[in-house]
């Protein structure tokens, strides 16, 4: 049984992309993030350290996506998914979807999805 604390259009910004217009100002990049984490612990104690914080998981989100000055989707959130494993140990496994709306000028949005299992 996988239990899933979420986060929804979690809006960032970044200076990413293939192109040279890309890298003169940062663009929007929308993240949709599934964690599964046991939750029986915290659910037990009513303790947030027991769990996973999603609002520190945004925090550090919205801060390192701002840094990070990488050019594909793909580099980004592998990337992301490593950070997210090493600083929140409590994630099992970690759906990552984000969508860059200012990509393709006929598309609403484009973007990536991956799924990771915390490495052994
Ligand atoms: N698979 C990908 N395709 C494309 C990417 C990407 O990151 N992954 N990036 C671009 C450009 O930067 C695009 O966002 C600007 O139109 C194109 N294709």
């Amino acid at each position: 049984m996988h239990d899933i604390i979420y986060i929804e259009q979690l809006e960032t910004e970044a200076i990413i992309g293939i192109y040279d217009w890309e890298r003169e100002q940062p663009q929007p990049l929308y993240f949709d993030i599934e964690m599964a984490v046991p939750i029986f612990t915290a659910a037990q104690s009513d303790a947030i350290n027991d769990t996973v914080d999603y609002a520190q998981v945004s925090d550090f989100v919205c801060d390192w996506v701002a840094k990070s000055r990488v050019e594909l989707l793909e580099t980004l959130l592998e990337n992301l998914s490593h950070e997210l494993f090493t600083r929140f140990t409590g994630i099992q496994t970690l759906t990552i979807k984000v969508s860059k709306p200012k990509a393709v000028a006929q598309a609403k949005t484009v973007g990536l999805i991956i799924k990771r299992q915390r490495p052994r």
